[in-house]
């Protein structure tokens, strides 16, 4: 994983948000290079909101090289309920963890935003270049705005002081470990519960929000993990960089997928009651790829491995639902 020869290897990361879903495929990727010390702090050790406990926890743990993986997330109900929370928190979590980094020398700081910083109506697929070029979708304008500060710091902290802060923008994900609330998670993990209960239940009939019309791209997780070690390691990484599969398709056909792969046989409806968001949001991967990362996990695999993983979380009773 430190193959980069030019570059220091990583002696104790620090994976900020270490249990939810990006954090936990993050520490089982790191857990295959015994060179790396891991370190974690749940809520109940350090809250990144406070300002004076992510510092005293930098100044004891010493990390050299951290990832943000903590943030306060949630599907499209859940952001235009909260907006407070979504964009208080998140600049928090972002200066804090950015802020502290630089006073405790840390060298390397990769920081996760996503791809809802990009205009809503952004040409696409979304280009790095998009960033700030248009108004952004109102269904997650706060946490997007959050996230945008979040990677400008680090890229002011880069041009002003030198120290090698940057971000990544992952698009949609799914994988074991996610949030499987039913109002306030994502669309996958959503859909996934939905047609397993009415599967288990009998139901004839399963609506999705919205038009079904939207168009997504959804990563594996652990493709993810896979980037943020190949990017925490690079030489000279982009200040941001898209992370994603590059291939999109439409909320019904997603619905549809992942029928198939629970096994239920009912009727999907829609409810165009319900908020659609972004219309399309697929990204340009050509930069991440030509710095030598590809994903591996087509949706079809991914989808059939998330609904093991349900199931057995489902089964030892360890499903999230916040
Ligand atoms: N999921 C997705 O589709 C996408 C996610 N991302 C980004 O990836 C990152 C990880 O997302 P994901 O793993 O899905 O989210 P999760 O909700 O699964 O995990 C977030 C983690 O952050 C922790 N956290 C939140 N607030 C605090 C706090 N104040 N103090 C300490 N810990 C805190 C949570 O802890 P606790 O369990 O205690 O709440 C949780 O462990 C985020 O930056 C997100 O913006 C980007 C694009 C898409
Ligand atoms: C990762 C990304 O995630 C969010 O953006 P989003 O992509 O719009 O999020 P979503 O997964 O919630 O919805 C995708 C689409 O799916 C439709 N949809 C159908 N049925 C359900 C459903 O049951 N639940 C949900 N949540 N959506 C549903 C829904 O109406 C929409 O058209 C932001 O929070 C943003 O901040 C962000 O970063």
């Amino acid at each position: 994983m430190n193959a980069n020869s030019t570059n220091p290897p990583i002696h104790r990361l620090f994976v900020a948000g270490h249990r939810g879903m990006v954090g936990d495929a993050i520490c089982r990727n790191v857990a295959t290079d015994p060179s790396i010390e891991l370190l974690t702090a749940g809520r109940e050790v350090v809250d990144l909101c406070d300002a004076e406990a992510v510092d005293a926890y930098y100044a004891e743990n010493r990390p050299d090289a951290v990832v943000v993986a903590a943030a306060k997330v949630g599907g499209i109900f859940a952001n235009s309920q909260y907006p407070v929370q979504f964009m208080s928190d998140n600049l928090k979590i972002a200066v804090n963890c950015i802020e502290s980094a630089y006073r405790h020398g840390v060298r390397r700081l990769l920081f996760l935003g996503s791809t809802c910083i990009y205009p809503r109506d952004a040409a696409q697929p979304l280009v790095e270049s998009a960033l700030l070029s248009g108004p952004l979708e109102s269904t997650n304008e706060a946490y997007a705005i959050a996230k945008i500060a979040g990677l400008k710091l680090c890229q002011y902290y880069r041009q002003q002081y030198g120290v090698m802060f940057h971000s990544a923008m992952p698009t949609n994900l799914y994988g074991p470990g996610d949030n499987y609330h039913p109002e306030n998670s994502h669309v996958l993990p959503a859909l996934l519960r939905r047609f397993h209960e009415a599967k288990e239940e009998g139901t004839d009939s399963v609506t999705i929000w919205g038009s079904g019309s939207p168009r997504r791209e959804f990563l594996y997780v652990d493709d993810l993990a896979a980037a943020v070690m190949h990017l925490i390691t690079a030489v000279e990484p982009p200040d941001w960089v898209n992370v994603g599969t590059g291939e999109d398709l439409t909320i019904l056909e997603l619905a549809k997928k992942i029928a198939a792969v629970v096994g239920f046989e009912g009727e999907i409806k829609t409810d165009p009651t319900k908020p659609d968001g972004t219309p399309r949001k697929v990204t340009d991967v050509t930069r991440i790829h030509k710095l030598g990362w590809r994903h591996q996990v087509e949706l079809d695999q991914g989808l059939r491995q998330t609904y093991t993983s349900f199931l057995k979380e489902c089964a030892e009773s360890t499903m999230r639902q916040a």
